[in-house]
């Protein structure tokens, strides 16, 4: 996907459209609750402005002394008021009840869907695309919420009119207290941008802040940072992550704060101006004094709705903050989802291999490429070793076969089909794949494996078979309910320890019956060198049977070489590149060859 179709500005058009989205799901899940959203507020508006005519109308008939008018219009302007405090209360609770519906069955579900069905990782691996996620990830409740408010702001703006209407009846200069009143609201607007643009500008020390905090306060980490003292020196560099943030967002808002005050000070002197002015007509006998009554009513509603006004303008300002990185989620998910489109189905049987044809990958912003023009064939039916030092581009290799990136150069061809033409989901149901930084699913021990293969999630006998596969029938018969195990204690199940979890992501990966493609990217490091060689020789045995049926290529990327000698085709890889291919005999017979040379030490360390 292009960097450039993501990173484009969000229109404020779109705004628009989004609410019109929420709205149409907010009618679809509750019409009543959706009406009484507009309802409502018409009827605030129209309590407030009949409160202050009955008012007006009670005033002048005492004065006139005609006594049933002036009891009738009392009677009214006490509906009015009570009408306005029932009104208040159900707007604030049925609001609160179609938001939580419309968030928690309709929002939710589908941003998880985006972020968990994607096809690649991208998502979940940039850390600038990561903080956006973190924005949005519980934010599905306050993007609702913003449509609402941005409702609430209309019927403010009607409010406004009315009252403003209201006030012009008694004088038509006093209509120039809408711009009295328009000016905190545009003031205020330019209080939040000042806060967003410092909050965007300290995102960084943000979000490093949160990270050093979430270092510090884990559980795993812990243990090293106790061992290594450095625990002071994380809270030092948390605190002055913390304090740069919070510098540059303090100033912001004491620059907001200052222009809400110039907003108010100008609303306040017009309010007053406006009074005198009628007090000067009453006097003068142009104005009765049911006008006073009526304009300060009026007058104090207006200063309400304008203060109700800011605020809603202001939190709809501030749910930018998540409609952004909302809308840029939804414009990738679209745009991945459109790149993504292989449609040819997975061959039933491997014939000739994956080839890879000068295959380069370049993670996004990286200044290397993680491989660089790689090609080698892998017959079908084989068993492939990867090895080389660290950040070689293994995992890369093994992530590109998955399909979860696409080569920045050169294919990855299946039986001479590009991988990319092939339909991704039908791709992996036929791929298994054991990681090494694997997942820990807090099920019960049986559907944690069963997760491997949905279809046959539920059948005991695949579920056996895997676990068989992975070595892990000791670890099942320990446990108190076998298969039905829960794990993890945050669950009231039993913690495994790390070598029993990667036993777990082991037989997840034994679980497809027929894979074309086995993939194991380091899965067994936590293990002792007996378990993991035990492990090796019954998973080869299973890839070689499957290999028979299906011509399956098995992938192992490894550190342990004593693992790599019993492969078919062993790649060293060094910076991206590969540098070697061949069998263990041949390589070792290379003179000054680099596996021959890591194959080497690794001997004389055990033999030592
Ligand atoms: N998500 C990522 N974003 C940016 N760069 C990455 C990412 N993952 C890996 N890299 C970089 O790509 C290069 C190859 O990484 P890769 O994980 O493929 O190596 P590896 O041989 O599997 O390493 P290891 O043996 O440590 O697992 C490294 O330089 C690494 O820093």
């Amino acid at each position: 996907m292009t960097e450039r179709a993501i990173e484009q500005p969000i229109r404020r058009r779109r705004y628009f459209s989004l609410w019109y989205e929420l709205l149409r799901l907010s009618w679809r899940r509750s019409p009543w609750l959706t009406s009484l959203q507009f309802v409502i507020p018409a009827l605030m508006v129209a309590s407030v402005a009949g409160n202050a005519l009955a008012l007006r109308g009670a005033v002048d008939a005492t004065l006139r002394g005609e006594v049933w008018p002036a009891v009738a219009c009392a009677a009214g302007a006490g509906l009015g008021g009570t009408m306005l405090i029932v009104l208040g209360a159900l707007d604030g609770n049925t609001a609160g009840i179609l938001i939580g519906k419309v968030a928690i069955l309709d929002v939710n579900p589908g941003l998880y869907r985006d972020i968990a069905t994607l096809e690649g990782l991208e998502h979940l691996e940039r850390t600038d695309y990561l903080d956006r996620l973190t924005v949005i990830r519980n934010s599905a409740w306050e993007l609702v919420l913003s449509l609402w408010t941005a409702v609430g702001v209309l019927f403010v703006v009607i409010e406004l009119v009315v009252t403003l209407f209201l006030l012009g009846t008694i004088n038509p200069w006093l209509l120039l207290l809408l711009v009295c009143a328009a000016l905190p609201l545009w003031f205020d607007q330019k209080g939040s941008n000042a806060i967003i643009r410092a909050e965007t500008a300290t995102a960084e020390p943000f979000r490093l802040q949160r990270r050093l905090f979430d270092l510090g306060t884990d559980g795993a980490a812990g243990k090293e940072i106790r061992v290594s003292g450095a625990g002071t020196e994380l809270a030092r560099r948390q605190a002055a992550a913390w304090d740069t943030a919070m510098a540059g967002r303090y100033r912001a808002r004491v620059v907001a704060a200052a222009w809400k005050l110039g907003g108010w000070t100008v609303f306040t002197l017009g309010f007053g101006a406006g009074l005198a002015l009628i007090v000067v007509q009453v006097v003068r006998g142009h104005s009765s004094a049911g006008d006073i009554v009526l304009a300060i009513t009026v007058a104090t509603s207006l200063r309400q709705s304008v203060f109700t006004g800011v605020n809603y303008t202001a939190n709809v300002a501030r749910a930018g903050r998540l409609i952004e990185p909302y809308l840029w989620m939804r414009d990738y998910t679209a745009s991945a989802r459109s790149e993504a489109a292989g449609t040819e189905s997975s061959p039933e049987v491997l014939r000739e291999g994956i080839t890879f044809e000068n295959v380069t990958y370049r993670y996004p912003g990286a200044r290397r490429p993680a491989l660089d023009d790689v090609s080698v064939h892998l017959p079908a039916g084989s068993v492939v070793a990867l090895v080389g030092e660290y950040g070689s581009g293994k995992t890369t290799l093994v992530k590109l076969l998955c399909k979860f990136y696409r080569p920045s150069g050169g294919r990855v061809l299946v039986d001479g089909v590009d991988l990319s033409t092939l339909d991704t989901e039908g791709w992996r149901a036929r791929s298994s794949a054991a990681f090494q930084d694997f997942g820990r699913f807090r099920t019960n021990f049986g559907q944690s494996v069963g997760l491997g293969d949905l279809p046959h999630a539920q059948d005991a006998q695949s579920v056996g078979r895997a676990v068989a596969a992975a070595d892990a029938e000791q670890l099942v018969g320990a446990l108190p309910d076998g298969l039905e195990t829960q794990l993890s204690r945050d669950f009231g199940g039993v913690d495994l320890s790390e070598g029993q979890w990667q036993k777990v992501a082991l037989a997840r990966a034994s679980m497809r019956p027929g894979p074309l493609l086995l993939m194991l990217d380091e899965p067994t490091a936590s293990l002792d060198a007996p378990s993991e060689q035990q492990i090796f020789e019954r998973y080869i045995a299973r890839a070689r049977e499957v290999a028979e049926r299906t011509g399956a290529i098995t992938v192992i990327v490894t550190h342990r070489f004593s693992t790599a000698t019993g492969a078919d085709l062993i790649l060293t890889l060094d910076k991206g590149r590969l540098i070697e291919a061949g069998t263990h005999d041949e390589l070792v017979s290379i003179p000054g060859s680099r596996y021959a040379d890591l194959y080497g030490i690794q001997a004389d360390a055990y033999s030592a």
